[in-house]
């Protein structure tokens, strides 16, 4: 696999490199849970328990709306979306497993760029 530049310090290739990594997880086969917020008017329980809910289109849309500050502040709203879906899923659930995968891929996406 290619290795992306090393990230250099200004903002601007930080932030293609995250688009370049949430492009590559949304592409994703597992990802279909967390392309769009979770509908807490349906899944009763979730408000309650999800405290900041995140989920890949509201990460584009703070990416496009500048609301990152670095990489590291977008990695945590990615990890977000995984430690949600863990606390909420059983490990052995469709989505649970889906989660465990596509932290897993988000992990070695970052360790090849860096
Ligand atoms: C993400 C995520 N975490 N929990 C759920 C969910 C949705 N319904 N139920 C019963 C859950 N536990 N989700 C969103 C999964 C989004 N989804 C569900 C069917 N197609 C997309």
């Amino acid at each position: 696999c290619y290795k992306i530049a090393q990230i250099s310090k200004d903002d601007n290739s930080q932030l293609a490199v995250c688009r370049v990594l949430l492009a590559e997880l949304e592409a994703h086969k597992d990802a279909w849970p967390f392309l769009t917020p979770v509908n807490h008017k349906v899944i009763l329980g979730y408000r309650k328990v999800i405290k900041r809910p995140m989920d890949f289109s509201t990460i584009k849309r703070k990416l496009n709306n500048n609301l990152y500050f670095n990489l590291d502040t977008f990695i945590a709203d990615v990890n977000l979306v995984f430690d949600n879906c863990e606390k909420f899923n059983e490990d052995d659930s469709d989505i649970g497993q889906a989660g465990h995968n596509m932290r897993k891929f988000f992990h070695e996406l970052l360790h090849l760029k860096k």
